[in-house]
C-alpha cells in the first residue's frame, strides 16, 4: 500500500546531529516518504553552518521534497504533522559548565545526571513550554517527538503542564543504542529482539529481551557473556574513550547488582565518588564531542558551501540518534505498533511507583501513539531507588516553575549524585550564576 507523505518540523536543527538525521530520512524514504521538510533552530548561523550540504542531500536523494529552512517560530509549525525536537537551551556553551562547575566540588560533571543534568533540565522547561504552544498554535494534531534531554525532567514538565496532550511522546535513544550492542554481541538482528525494561529515563534496567522470531528471553546468555567479557557499544571502534569507560561500567554494575541488565547512565548513581575522580576538570565530554562529532561534521558542511557539490563527502548516516525518531514516527504514522522503550506516565504501569511519575518502559507505538505494557511492582532496593530519584525529577520541575530555590536545594540534596546539603547549596550557587540569562530562583 501507498504511504502517505508527511510534513516533519526539526526543531535545533542546528544541532549537529541533524545530518546524520536528514541521513535516516534518506534512508527510510520509502518506508517514511516526506512531502515537506523543515529545519528551525533560533540560531541562524547554526542552520547557515548546515544547509548547503543538507540541500545537496536532499535534492540528490529527495528531489521532490519542499525543503525549508528558518529562524521564524512562526513559519515553522503550519501545518506540519512531527515535530522531531532536539533542541539544546545554552548549546555547547552551557553544556560547558554543566559538566565543570560540579567537579570544582568534586561531584559528577554530566549533561544529564546531577547537578549538570539539574542546571540544563531547568534550562529547557520554558523553551519546551513556548515550544508546544506555539505548535499547537498552527498544529493541533501534529505529533511532538522529544529527544530534548534531560528528557525526564522536560517528560514531567510538559505532563503537568499540557497533562491532556496525547501527542506528545518524550524518547531516549540509549535503550534503543543498547539493543544494538546486545544484538552484535548475540549475533542476532536488533529488530529481532524484543525489550522489556523499568526506570526512569536514564536510570533504567531491561529485564527481558525476547527474541521475536524463537521467544527465548536472550538475558541469561547475555549477562553470562558479560561476567566474562567487556561490555563494548556496537560502534567501539568510532566511539570516544569516555564512552568506552561508560559501557565498561555496566560490567562493575552487574558485579554487585546481577538481577537486571542496568542502562549506563547508571553509573553516576551508583558510583559518583570514582567517576568524579577520574574526570578531568579541564576536558569533559563537552569538549570531546565539540573536537569529535562537532569538528567532522562541521568540516563536511563547510567543504559542502565551498565546492557547491557533495564530490568526494560522505552522506552522513544516523546508526541511533536518527533511525530511531524516524521509525518512532513510521510506526505511529503507519500504526506498525512496534515495540520500542518508551517514556508514559505510569498511572498503573508499576503500581507500587507514584501515579504521575514518567516512567521508561516498553511499549508499542501505534496511530494512536504509546501503549506502554503494565509492568507490574518493582522489587524493594529498585523502588527505594526510584521514587528518591522521581522526587528528585518533581522538586526541580516544581522549584523551576515556582523559580523556589528550597525546592531546587531539596531536588539536589535527593539526588544520588550529590547527598550533602552544603555540597548542594555550592553547587546550586554557582550553576544560577552562570545561569542567570536562564533562570532564576528566589
Ligand atoms: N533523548 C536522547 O536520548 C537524546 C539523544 C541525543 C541528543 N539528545 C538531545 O538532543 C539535543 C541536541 O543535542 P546536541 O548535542 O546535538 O545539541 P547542539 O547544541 O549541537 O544543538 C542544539 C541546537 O538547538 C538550538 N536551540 C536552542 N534553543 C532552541 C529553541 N528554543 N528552539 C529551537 N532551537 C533551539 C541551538 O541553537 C542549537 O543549534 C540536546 O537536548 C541533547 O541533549 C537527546
Ligand atoms: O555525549 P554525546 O553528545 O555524544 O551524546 C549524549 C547523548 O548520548 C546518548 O545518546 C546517543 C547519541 O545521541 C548518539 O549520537 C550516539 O553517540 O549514541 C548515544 C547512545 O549510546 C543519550 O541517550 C542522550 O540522551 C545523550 O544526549
Ligand atoms: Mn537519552
Amino acid at each position: 500500500m501507498k504511504r502517505e507523505k508527511q510534513i516533519v518540523t526539526i526543531v535545533g536543527a542546528g544541532s549537529t546531529r541533524t545530518p546524520a538525521l536528514i541521513g535516516s530520512l534518506v534512508n527510510y524514504k520509502d518506508r517514511f516518504p516526506l512531502k515537506k521538510l523543515v529545519l528551525f533552530d533560533i540560531d541562524k548561523s547554526r542552520i547557515d553552518a548546515q544547509k548547503d550540504y543538507i540541500r545537496l542531500v536532499m535534492e540528490k536523494h529527495c528531489p521532490d521534497v519542499e525543503l525549508f529552512f528558518t529562524d521564524d517560530e512562526d513559519k515553522a509549525y503550519i501545518d506540519t504533522d512531527y515535530v522531531f525536537c532536539q533542541m539544546r537551551a545554552g548549546n555547547f556553551e552551557m553544556r560547558n559548565y554543566d559538566e565543570k562547575i560540579p567537579l570544582k566540588y568534586g561531584l559528577v560533571g554530566q549533561e544529564t545526571c546531577g547537578p549538570g543534568g539539574f542546571a540544563y533540565g531547568m534550562r529547557s522547561i520554558q523553551p519546551m513550554i513556548d515550544m508546544v504552544k506555539k505548535i499547537r498554535e498552527y498544529s493541533k494534531d501534529a505529533w511532538i517527538l522529544n529527544y530534548t534531554n534531560p528528557a525526564a525532567i522536560v517528560a514531567v514538565a510538559l505532563d503537568k503542564v499540557f497533562p491532556n496532550d496525547k501527542k506528545i511522546l518524550n524518547i531516549c535513544d540509549q535503550p534503543y543504542s543498547m539493543i544494538k550492542s546486545f544484538a552484535k554481541i548475540l549475533e542476532v538482528d536488533m529488530y529481532d529482539i524484543e525489550p522489556r525494561y523499568f526506570g526512569l529515563n536514564h536510570f533504567g534496567w531491561f529485564t527481558k529481551l525476547y527474541q521475536s522470531s524463537t521467544g527465548e528471553d536472550l538475558i541469561p546468555k547475555l549477562k553470562d557473556y558479560l561476567t566474562n567479557h567487556e561490555f563494548k557499544p556496537y560502534n567501539a571502534e568510532q566511539r570516544d574513550p569516555s564512552w568506552l569507560e561508560t559501557y565498561k561500567n555496566v560490567n562493575k554494575m552487574m558485579k554487585h547488582f546481577p538481577r537486571y541488565l542496568p542502562n549506563t547512565y547508571l553509573q553516576y548513581y551508583f558510583f559518583p565518588d570514582e567517576i568524579a575522580k577520574k574526570s578531568n576538570p579541564e576536558y569533559t565530554r563537552a569538549d570531546e564531542a565539540k573536537a569529535g562529532r562537532e569538528k567532522e561534521v562541521l568540516d563536511i558542511c563547510r567543504q559542502a558551501r565551498e565546492q557547491n557539490s557533495l564530490e568526494g563527502l560522505p552522506l552522513l548516516m544516523g546508526q541511533v540518534h536518527g533511525n530511531m525518531m524516524v521509525e518512532v514516527a513510521e510506526s505511529i504514522a503507519y500504526d506498525l505498533k512496534k515495540v520500542f522503550v518508551i517514556m508514559a506516565r505510569n498511572e498503573d504501569i508499576i503500581p507500587n511507583l507514584p501515579k504521575d511519575a514518567m516512567v521508561e518502559c516498553a511499549g508499542a507505538l501505534t496511530e494512536n501513539g504509546a501503549e506502554p505494557y503494565p509492568y507490574g511492582e518493582v522489587e524493594t532496593f529498585y523502588k527505594g531507588l526510584l521514587e528518591n530519584q522521581y522526587a528528585y525529577e518533581k522538586l526541580t520541575v516544581e522549584a523551576c516553575l515556582e523559580s523556589n530555590y528550597e525546592k531546587a536545594i531539596q531536588a539536589l540534596t535527593l539526588n544520588r549524585t550529590i547527598v550533602n546539603p552544603n555540597k548542594a547549596k555550592s553547587v546550586l550557587d554557582d550553576l544560577m550564576e552562570v545561569n542567570s540569562e536562564y533562570w532564576i530562583l528566589k
